[in-house]
């Protein structure tokens, strides 16, 4: 395992700035995910670090290596991308095989590392197939089994299961997570699925617009958001945020919503930012509202309200009745909430 340290990236493609003055170190071991929307930068991150695009500056250590203008095949990484891209016309075995051929290992060693990943990877009985006779799930199993076959010190994946469907997609999620247990290697995982991130990530690095938002844990991304816009891009149904002030006395307010205490921030216009399974529907609670939808989950259902004005959702656990148009009385857990400056949507 290899750790990897990016200094001061910076990519242009064209005339397009898409990563700039970018530092992250990632540590030998560690499953790094790197999560954002549609074009914030975390596939061409990725192709950067393997080598398939050029930086325009900035520096690349993997292994205590400079490897900014390394080859591909020099960096001691493995990579798996979206589409499996795997040859038609080869099993198997051969698809897995390939790559270390030509690149000199001896036939026994080949036989070997093969044989070890596809009994990993549950693919020892698929082994004289070809890839038309797979299905998505296998497939994509073989693609990273051929990443794996290389033994690098650092495997990167580009959003690997976004082609499967929702269950095989969380099935695959949980054996790659069984796979870095095992294996310990450091991993660097691109998606724009937060059930993904959170599951799977030791570190989840949110990005936007080329930067990097917030670098923590799953529990201090989603717990303690650094801004705004990382409040509001993970968590599903996304956080409830209301516009309001706060008093001298530490109290906020916002229409019909008042809550005693504010964390301790200073009196003036604030964004209060509260988690739906921070919001409890309860009969004694201090506030009222009418709900205005209700979507069953199975063992959840998502509670949409009204108060005053303010749309609010919140995650209800206890099966209670609820119908549109019904009076509610709800709680909003203080201690959970975050508070942003409405100014610049930075934490407070
Ligand atoms: N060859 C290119 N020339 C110019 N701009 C490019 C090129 N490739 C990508 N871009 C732009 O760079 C930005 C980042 O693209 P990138 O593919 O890294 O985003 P992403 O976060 O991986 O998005 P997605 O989740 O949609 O794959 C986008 O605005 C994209 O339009």
């Amino acid at each position: 395992m290899s750790n990897v340290h990016l200094r001061k990236l910076c990519i242009t493609r064209g005339s397009n700035e898409i990563i700039r003055d970018l530092d992250l170190q990632i540590e030998p071991g560690e499953f790094l995910v790197l999560l954002g929307p549609s074009g914030c930068g975390k596939s061409t991150l990725l192709h950067s670090i393997a080598g398939l695009i050029d930086l325009s500056g900035g520096a690349i250590e993997i292994g205590g290596r400079d490897m900014s203008y390394a080859d591909p095949s020099e960096r001691g990484i493995g990579m798996v991308f979206q589409s499996y891209a795997l040859y038609p016309t080869m099993t198997v075995e051969k698809n897995m095989s390939f790559g270390l051929k030509i690149s000199g290992t001896p036939k026994a060693e080949v036989q070997r590392r093969v044989r070890k990943t596809a009994e990993m990877l549950q693919l020892d009985a698929l082994l004289h197939r070809k890839p038309s006779q797979l299905s998505g799930g296998q497939r994509q199993r073989v693609a990273i089994g051929r990443a794996l076959v290389r033994e690098a010190g650092v495997y990167l994946f580009d959003e690997p299961l976004s082609n499967l469907d929702a269950k095989l997609r969380a099935e695959l999620r949980r054996e790659l997570k069984l796979l870095h247990q095992t294996l310990g290697s450091t991993m660097i995982y691109v998606t724009h699925d937060q059930a993904e991130a959170m599951t799977l990530a030791t570190r989840i690095v949110v990005m936007q617009g080329g930067r990097i938002q917030q670098i923590g844990t799953p529990a201090e991304v989603y717990d303690t958001p650094a801004n705004r816009f990382v409040a509001g891009f993970l968590g599903s149904p996304s956080m409830n945020f209301i516009d309001g002030s706060v008093d001298a006395h530490g109290r906020f307010s916002a229409g019909a919503i008042t809550l005693p205490f504010a964390g301790g921030a200073s009196a003036g216009a604030i964004t209060l930012a509260a988690r739906p399974e921070h919001i409890h529907i309860d009969d004694n609670g201090p506030l009222s509202a009418t709900v205005t939808l209700v979507e069953p989950m199975g063992n959840h259902q998502v509670v949409w309200l009204d108060c005053g004005g303010q749309a609010l959702s919140c995650i209800e656990h206890d099966g209670r009745s609820l119908a549109s148009g019904q009076a509610v009385r709800f709680a909003i857990d203080a201690s959970r909430v975050s508070l942003f400056d409405p100014k610049n949507g930075q934490r407070l």
